[in-house]
């Protein structure tokens, strides 16, 4: 059994608290640009034990805003609460029993992993200078962590949104290291729609003063575009839900208070209000705009002789799901992903009101998925193994 490399986890100073860090220092990382991004800082958590024959890890891929934090309270460290809390723990569908997790934050973002307000070769923050990312990009990362905790494959990759886009890149372009996949709401390659909604954020951000060209890191406490990354969430979160779901929780309702006739809000103007003030407080805009670009660089079969022949490559046990009023990756975009992978299941639909979130709100649906999920990868291990 290889030994863990003694630099896995090791806390160094200037790494964020509440999370492990894994630095991979020897060689810059080779990105699809052609650039080199070095001194790449991944930051992860776990839950659950690793089994000696290391057979029981699941990787588990969050979505463009959420971290690494994927169960437990808001703290130190962590400004927003675990976005798959009811989903993780002993007998929970993510049983930490059984399963030893892993959760990284993405390459580019901004929860400890290096991303565009990082330190760049300088030692002041990249600011636009980040090199452009993509989901392969992301995935090399992840590939680096696994085999630096000496993982050789995953018994399950999962994830929802840009969490499901980097599943699927593990599984097409690392099959050998994928046990088994869970897809939620996520296209093989991102359309026209999803691009454009994110040029609408990005002209949000780079409209607000405060972004100066993306080198606002060292701006005094507030002075960040905040104006434009909260419009920005705005857009965005209005995609991430449905349009009925919307109707049927605010319709024309006045914010309690206020009097929309004479100037004041709407309800849904203050839900949107309250979401974007959440969101650029725990956010950074840089971040926001390299891993949209990441998302808008997703297409599985660049390269490879298109969709079909990429998702053909991997052959293990997987499930696709979307949300039945999805309108950003809508429920046909699985429907074709569970088509072409050949060793899916027919496509699960999770049925809810709220859109695309329903991967994060709908936990009844999604931890069933995932004990399903999780059975065919529990009945593919090589050997019986406990942690
Ligand atoms: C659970 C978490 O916070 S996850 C944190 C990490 N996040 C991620 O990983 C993903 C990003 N998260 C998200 O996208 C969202 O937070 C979701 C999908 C998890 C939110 O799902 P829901 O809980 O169903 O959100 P919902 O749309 O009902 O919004 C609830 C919030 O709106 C507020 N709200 C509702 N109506 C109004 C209104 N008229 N005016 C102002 N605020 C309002 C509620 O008070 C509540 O506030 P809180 O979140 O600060 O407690
Ligand atoms: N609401 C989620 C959905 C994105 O897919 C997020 O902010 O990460």
């Amino acid at each position: 059994m290889r030994p863990l490399p003694p630099a896995t986890g090791a806390w160094r100073e200037g790494d964020p608290p509440g999370r492990r860090c894994w630095h991979h220092a020897e060689t810059p990382l080779p990105l699809e640009s052609g650039r080199h991004l070095p001194g790449v800082r991944i930051a992860y958590e776990t839950w659950g034990r690793l089994a000696p024959d290391r057979a029981n890890a699941v990787l588990v891929l969050h979505a463009l805003t959420g971290d690494s934090h994927l169960a437990g309270p808001a703290g130190p460290g962590h400004p927003a609460p675990g976005w798959w809390d009811a989903l993780t723990g002993p007998g929970r569908p993510l049983d930490t029993d059984r399963w030893f997790l892993v959760v990284p934050n993405a390459l580019g973002g901004c929860q400890g992993t290096t991303g565009p307000a990082s330190p760049g070769p300088d030692g002041r923050p990249w600011g636009p200078d980040f090199p452009h990312l993509t989901i392969r990009d992301q995935v090399a990362a992840e590939l680096l962590l696994a085999d630096a905790l000496g993982i050789d494959r995953w018994a399950a990759v999962l994830g929802g949104s840009m969490g499901g886009m980097r599943a699927l890149e593990w599984a097409v372009g690392h099959p050998e290291r994928t046990g088994a996949l869970l897809v939620l709401a996520a296209p093989a390659a991102a359309g026209a729609d999803q691009i454009g909604w994110s040029a609408a954020q990005a002209a949000a951000i780079r409209a607000d003063r405060g972004w100066r060209g993306g080198r606002y890191h060292d701006a005094a406490p507030g002075e960040g575009p905040h104006l434009g990354l909260g419009a920005a969430r705005r857009i965005a979160h209005l995609t991430y839900r449905a349009g009925p779901g919307l109707e049927a929780r605010f319709g024309r309702a006045a914010q309690p208070g206020e009097d929309p006739a004479d100037g004041g809000r709407h309800q849904i103007e203050s839900y949107l209000d309250h979401h974007a003030d959440k969101l650029t407080r725990r956010f950074d805009a840089g971040s926001y705009l390299a891993l949209s670009a990441a998302m808008n660089s997703h297409d599985l079969g660049r390269g490879r002789g298109g969709t079909t022949a990429a998702l053909a490559r991997y052959r293990g046990p997987a499930l696709v799901a979307g949300v039945t009023t999805d309108r950003l990756h809508p429920l046909h975009q699985q429907r074709e992903l569970a088509r072409a992978l050949p060793g899916a299941d027919p496509l699960a639909e999770i049925d809810s009101p709220h859109g695309h979130d329903g991967f994060l709100v709908e936990t009844d649906q999604v931890g069933r998925l995932i004990r399903a999920l999780l059975g065919r990868a529990l009945a593919r291990r090589p050997a019986p193994s406990t942690p």
